[in-house]
C-alpha cells in the first residue's frame, strides 16, 4: 500500500500543503489557503486529476484553516492516512540544525522563538497541535528555515553591537528560506553535472518574503536575511535593509514607538510601500500602464538584488552560478535581466532569448558555455520538507 507523508507549510496568512507519496514522490493532492483572517478566505484543493474542490469562507484563524484542510479531503478525498507529517517552521534559532521528531519540548522552544518570528513561528505551533490531533500517533516532524543557515561562519552571522545584546540576548543573523537553499542548490549541482560540494552559488529567492544566499561547497557562508526575515532584499511587503536609525527618527518626528515602525517595514513595505501592491504581477501591470511609483519600485527592487549578488560574488571570490527561485524569481524575466544587467564584466551574462522563453522547468538562462551559468530553478520546499522527514524516521 502507498504510503503518504502530509506537509503542512503555514505562513502567516495562508496555509499550503502537500500530500506525498513516499515511494514515487507522487503528489495525489496539494492545496493552498489564502486570506487566513480577512473574510474572503479561499481554500484551492487540487488533486491528481479532475477539477480542484474549492470553498470560499470565513477561515478565522489558521487552526480554522486547517480544519477545513481537513474537511476537504474529507468531502473531496484522497483518504488522508498520512505515515508522518512535516512541517515548515520558519524559526528554529542555533537550536535545531537539522530537522526533528516534534515533541513538548521542540513545540515549547518553538514558541520561546516566537518573538523573532511572531508572524510565522505561533502558527506553525498551530499547525503541529491541529495535526497532533488529527493524526494521533503520526510522528510530526519540525524542518526549519534556519537550519541550512546555521553554517554561517562568525563574520557573517555577528552583528557590530554592544556585546551584552550579542552574548545576553542573542542578537545576531540567523537567516531563512534554508529549505529552499537546500533543495535548490542540489539541483543546481545536479543541473551542472557537479558534486553539490564543490559548487559555489548565489541563491537568489524571490517570493513574497526574499533573500540571497552565498553557497560555497554547498554550505551557506551569507545570506541577506537577518535575526528576522526582514532585513536585506526589497520584498512584497517588507522593506528589506533600511537605515536602523530610521526607529529614533520616527520616534521624534512622529512619535511611532519601534512596533509601529517595525510593522509598516514588515507590512506596509516592500513592492507595496512604493507601488501600492506587494504582488509583483500588479506593479508590472501597473508599471507597464506608466505608473511612476511602480517603475520606481521595479528599480529599487532590481538594484538591490544587484547589490547583494556582487557582494557575494566578493564573498565567495568564485561562482558557478547565480539561481532564480520563488514565484519572481521563476517568471519575471524581466526582474532577472535587470537584476544582472551590467554584469558582464563579473562573467554573469542573461541570454535574452532563453530567459525570455516560456517554460516553467529548471534551465539555464545564460549564453551556452557562459563563465557564471544563470539558472532558473523552480523551488519545491514541500518536496524538501518531506525528504527531510523520511530521512529523519529512515
Ligand atoms: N508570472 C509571474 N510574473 C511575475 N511575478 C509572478 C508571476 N507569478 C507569480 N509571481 C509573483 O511571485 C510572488 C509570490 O511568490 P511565491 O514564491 O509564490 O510566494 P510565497 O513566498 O508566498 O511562497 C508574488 O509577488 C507574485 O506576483
Ligand atoms: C521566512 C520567510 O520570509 O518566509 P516567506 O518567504 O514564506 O514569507
Ligand atoms: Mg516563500
Amino acid at each position: 500500500m502507498a504510503q503518504h507523508i502530509l506537509v503542512l507549510n503555514t505562513g502567516s496568512s495562508s496555509i499550503k500543503y502537500e500530500l506525498i507519496d513516499t515511494a514515487s514522490g507522487a503528489r495525489p493532492a496539494r492545496g493552498l489557503i489564502e486570506r487566513i483572517g480577512d473574510g474572503a478566505g479561499l481554500l484551492t484543493h487540487h488533486l491528481a486529476d479532475g477539477p480542484p474542490y474549492e470553498k470560499k469562507g470565513h477561515f478565522a484563524d489558521h487552526a480554522q484553516g486547517l480544519r477545513a484542510v481537513l474537511e476537504a479531503f474529507r468531502t473531496a478525498g484522497p483518504e488522508l492516512d498520512p505515515v508522518a507529517v512535516g512541517h515548515r517552521v520558519v524559526h528554529g534559532g542555533t537550536r535545531f540544525p537539522a530537522a526533528v521528531l516534534v515533541d513538548e519540548e521542540v513545540i515549547a522552544a518553538v514558541e520561546e522563538l516566537a518573538p523573532l518570528a511572531p508572524l510565522h513561528n505561533p502558527v506553525n505551533v498551530t499547525g503541529i497541535r491541529v495535526a497532533q490531533e488529527a493524526f494521533p500517533g503520526v510522528p510530526q516532524v519540525a524542518v526549519f528555515d534556519t537550519s541550512f543557515q546555521l553554517s554561517l561562519p562568525p563574520e557573517a552571522y555577528t552583528y557590530a553591537v554592544p556585546r551584552e545584546w550579542r552574548e545576553r540576548l542573542g542578537v545576531r543573523r540567523f537567516g531563512f528560506h534554508g529549505t529552499s537553499c537546500a533543495y535548490v542548490s542540489r539541483r543546481a549541482a545536479a543541473l551542472l553535472g557537479r558534486d553539490p560540494h564543490e559548487v559555489n552559488l548565489i541563491v537568489l529567492h524571490l517570493g513574497n518574503g526574499a533573500s540571497a544566499t552565498a553557497i560555497e561547497g554547498g554550505r551557506s557562508v551569507d545570506t541577506s536575511m537577518g535575526m528576522t526575515p526582514l532585513e536585506g532584499l526589497v520584498m512584497g511587503t517588507r522593506s528589506g535593509d533600511v537605515d536602523p536609525a530610521l526607529c529614533g527618527y520616527l520616534a521624534r518626528v512622529a512619535g511611532l514607538d519601534a512596533q509601529d515602525v517595525e510593522k509598516a517595514l514588515g507590512h506596509g513595505g516592500g513592492l507595496l510601500g512604493l507601488a501600492g501592491t506587494g504582488d509583483m504581477r500588479e506593479v508590472r501591470r501597473r508599471a507597464a500602464a506608466g505608473d511612476a511609483g511602480a517603475r520606481l519600485a521595479l528599480d529599487v527592487y532590481c538594484r538591490r538584488i544587484r547589490k547583494y549578488v556582487g557582494a557575494y560574488y566578493a564573498v565567495l571570490g568564485r561562482v558557478d552560478a547565480v539561481v532564480f527561485t520563488g514565484g519572481v524569481g521563476e517568471n519575471d524575466a524581466a526582474t532577472r535581466a535587470a537584476a544582472l544587467a551590467g554584469l558582464d564584466r563579473l562573467g554573469i551574462v542573461v541570454d535574452q532569448e532563453r530567459n525570455e522563453a516560456a517554460r516553467d522547468d529548471e534551465r539555464a538562462v545564460s549564453p551556452p558555455g557562459a563563465e557564471v551559468a544563470v539558472l532558473v530553478i523552480p523551488t519545491d520546499e514541500e518536496w524538501e520538507i518531506a525528504r527531510q522527514t523520511l530521512e529523519l524516521l529512515g
